[in-house]
């Protein structure tokens, strides 16, 4: 009997959504798996310091031991194998996208898989515009809308502190595609190297893996999305963890959701309209936004879960102002500015989203300027 094929899937971006989800491949399937660093000094690093391991401590479980498994291959852009891709993770920052795939364009072709495992809107509209092109030599693309919650301590142990599972679905090259059959889910399920991996039963148990179709994921993805419009700049602005305005916040993210809501809905119009044209075709999974995606839903489901549920994380955007990192603002409040403009609507339909952005900069600005000039309040 001929041993099972082998699936290799590269991770680029072993950050905390590459490493939880390295791990979980590692435990539940044989895939080998290749991470994808920067540079010869950061592989150096992982190789020296992490003795090619990848690990991962799932505190959501008390008690649970520091899992750590050995990764067979790793490579940069310099070492890299130059063979074609036949998996890609992309897991970094969603403003990492770009220069991150650039080394390895020459090696992701028409038969690539490429998912991306990232917060936010617009990167598949980079991918569109600016990378893939060529509508002849294109991946297949997916994406993950991933609700885990991992973060870095300061030993550089990675902590998984929220399991929430994670969505994935086949995403359209063009908006006529937008709408999905069940028939492309199941063709998927039963024919993609990258799908079948994903969707092999154990590691989609410990990883909460939902495989749908595109206007489900993007239901999650939009969801999401004001979930992180509201907790991550607004917790970075105040330099507070989720849980401590949980009982102050509701005004401000009333006029962060009502504002984004009135744009999405005009953005993702098939969307919104999907219950009317298409509840009660078999061909296609039953769905209403309409009823989720409102102000006064989304107010109390945002709060019970960035402030509830996640009561004691430092959201991902804090973190990155108190490291001094970039931070993902314009592929969330950012973003929906830029759908307006590209929508041409008065300016004035952004405002909340347009000022959110801008302080959300002007903290990671004051902390980088504090970090090199002191903290006046200290004097
Ligand atoms: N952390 C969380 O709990 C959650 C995160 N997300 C989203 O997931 C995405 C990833 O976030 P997260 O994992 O936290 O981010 P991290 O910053 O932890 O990880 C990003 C990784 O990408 C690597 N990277 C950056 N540029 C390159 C490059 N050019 N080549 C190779 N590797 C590169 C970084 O390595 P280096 O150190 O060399 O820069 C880093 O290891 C984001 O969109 C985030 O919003 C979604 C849900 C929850
Ligand atoms: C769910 C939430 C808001 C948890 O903090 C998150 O996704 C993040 O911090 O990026």
């Amino acid at each position: 009997m001929t041993a099972p094929q082998r699936s290799t899937i590269h991770i680029l971006g072993l950050g905390a959504m590459g490493t939880v989800l390295a791990v979980d491949l590692l435990r539940f399937t044989n895939a080998l798996v290749v991470p994808l660093f920067r540079s010869q000094e950061r592989l150096a690093q992982f190789q020296k310091a992490n003795e090619n391991k990848v690990s991962i401590r799932k505190i959501y479980a008390k008690g649970s031991p520091l899992l750590s498994y050995p990764v067979e291959q790793s490579e940069c852009p310099e070492t890299f194998s130059k063979k074609p891709i036949d998996n890609l993770v992309v897991t970094t920052k969603t403003y990492q996208t770009k220069e991150a795939l650039a080394p390895y364009l020459p090696y992701i072709n028409e038969n690539t898989n490429l998912i991306l495992i990232q917060n936010g809107l617009g990167v598949l509209e980079l991918l569109k515009e600016e990378i893939f092109t060529d509508s002849k030599n294109r991946p297949r693309l997916f994406q993950g809308v991933i609700s885990h919650g991992v973060y870095q301590d300061k030993a550089g142990i990675f902590n998984h502190a929220g399991w929430a599972g994670m969505k994935v679905a086949r995403l359209p090259w063009t908006d006529n595609d937008m709408i999905q059959k069940k028939s492309v889910v199941e063709n998927d399920a039963a024919k993609n190297s990258l799908v079948k991996l994903l969707t092999e039963p154990k590691f989609a148990k410990e990883f909460g893996i939902e495989h749908t179709t595109y206007q489900e994921m993007l239901f999650g993805q939009l969801f999401k999305f004001l979930v992180n419009a509201c907790i991550n700049p607004v917790t970075a602005i105040l330099d507070c963890l989720n849980g401590e305005m949980k009982d102050d916040c509701g005004p401000v993210f009333t006029s962060i959701i009502d504002e984004c809501l009135q744009i999405l809905r005009l953005a993702y119009k098939p969307l919104f309209d999907y219950r009317d044209k298409f509840n009660g075709n078999e061909e296609y999974p039953e769905m209403d936004i309409n009823s989720i995606l409102t102000t006064d839903n989304m107010v109390s489901e945002v709060t019970r879960i960035g402030c509830e549920v996640n009561s004691k994380n430092s959201s991902s955007m804090r973190q990155d102002t108190l490291f001094l990192r970039d931070i993902e603002i314009e592929y969330i409040n950012g973003y929906v500015v830029k759908l307006a403009t590209n929508l041409n609507l008065d300016p004035n339909c952004c405002k909340v989203n347009k000022t959110i952005s801008e302080l959300a900069s002007l903290r990671l600005a004051l902390n980088r300027s504090r970090s090199i000039n002191g903290d006046w309040r200290k004097d």
